[in-house]
């Protein structure tokens, strides 16, 4: 009762005019029988409709029942309204059925029960707004409602024994924590040439630094050859590797060791002495962009025989 206030009682009541219009529907039942294509037209579709249901025509409805609706509502006779709807449909739907949504203040129950929408006023009169909801709180004072985010109150969680002695794993093993106690016998790089700038050097595929005509293939290097390239009077600095003959030259001023160093063993195998002092350090990896055409870095296989 409070959401339609007094007058709440008519909107019932416009249900019964549907019935009413079932009395017209009668007239649109003969034009139907007479039709027997119901489908191909709208109009005739809609009066097949009609016929298949007659108490409830939907198409009738929509444009007769409001204006039956606004006659009644004032009226709110029930018994009255199944006979004399007939006639009473005629007369008033092109007026009324425009004019609905207008007349609504001189008509306030029609605009309650069907366009309520349109009235701001009566729809806030009628629909008071919801209550907030209680669970919209700020967690602050919630530490009790909220006990899934913190730990378990009686046993205690099993956690990992790294307290223990030796089981620490952040720490890395003891046998690999740092280098031989030796020392440092590392220089002071010119700028630019720190290993960072040695890495992207090597790692730019246009850069060829093997010292050769870009697109030359591996040569087979013979000693003499090697011995010539001891990276003294304009020569470049070749040594062996593993078996593979490389051409330091590019990389001396990034030794870290410094090129003095470096240069101990050009024009000849230095294995020996790079596995000596750095056997960490991965001379493929360092050297292996030395060049781009055929790869490896290096101006080639060490030939056994000169
Ligand atoms: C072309 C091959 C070589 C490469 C790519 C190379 C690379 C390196 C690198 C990366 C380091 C720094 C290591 C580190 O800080 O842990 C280094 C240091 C050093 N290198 Fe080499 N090296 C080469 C050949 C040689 C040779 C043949 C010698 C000796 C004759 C040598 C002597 C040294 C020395 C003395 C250090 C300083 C070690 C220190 O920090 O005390 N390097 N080298």
């Amino acid at each position: 009762s409070s959401l339609f206030g007094g007058p709440s009682p008519p909107p019932i009541e416009p249900a019964p005019p549907e019935i009413k219009f079932d009395d017209s529907p009668v007239d649109a039942d003969a034009s139907a029988k007479d039709d027997p294509s119901h489908a191909t037209n709208g109009a005739n579709g809609k009066a097949a409709a009609a016929q298949t249901a007659m108490p409830p025509p939907p198409v009738i409805q929509h444009t007769a029942p409001e204006p039956d609706t606004s006659r009644r509502s004032p009226d709110d006779d029930e018994q009255t309204t199944p006979k004399a709807s007939a006639t009473t449909l005629t007369t008033p739907v092109p007026a009324l059925a425009l004019s609905t949504p207008e007349p609504t203040p001189t008509v306030p129950q029609i605009n309650g029960r069907s366009p309520a929408a349109p009235t701001p006023a009566s729809t806030s009169s009628l629909m008071p707004p919801p209550p907030r909801p209680p669970t919209l709180r700020p967690p602050s004072s919630g530490t009790t409602n909220t006990p899934s985010l913190a730990p378990p109150r009686g046993r205690p969680l099993p956690v990992p024994a790294r307290g223990q002695p030796g089981c620490s794993t952040l720490a890395p093993p003891p046998t690999h924590s740092s280098k031989p106690d030796k020392p440092s016998r590392a220089v002071i790089l010119t700028p630019g040439h720190s290993p960072l700038d040695w890495a992207r050097l090597s790692g730019d595929p246009s850069a060829d630094l093997r010292g050769l005509p870009a697109g030359s293939p591996y040569l087979r290097v013979t000693p003499s050859m090697l011995k010539r390239m001891t990276g003294r009077r304009g020569k470049d600095a070749w040594t062996v590797l593993g078996g593979r003959v490389y051409n330091m030259t590019p990389y001396l001023p990034f030794h870290p060791g410094g090129e003095p160093e470096l240069l101990r063993a050009a024009a000849r195998d230095g294995t020996r002495l790079f596995g000596e002092i750095h056997p960490w350090v991965n001379y493929e990896g360092m050297l292996a962009a030395f060049g781009t055409a055929g790869g490896g870095g290096g101006a080639g296989d060490m030939e056994a025989m000169d």
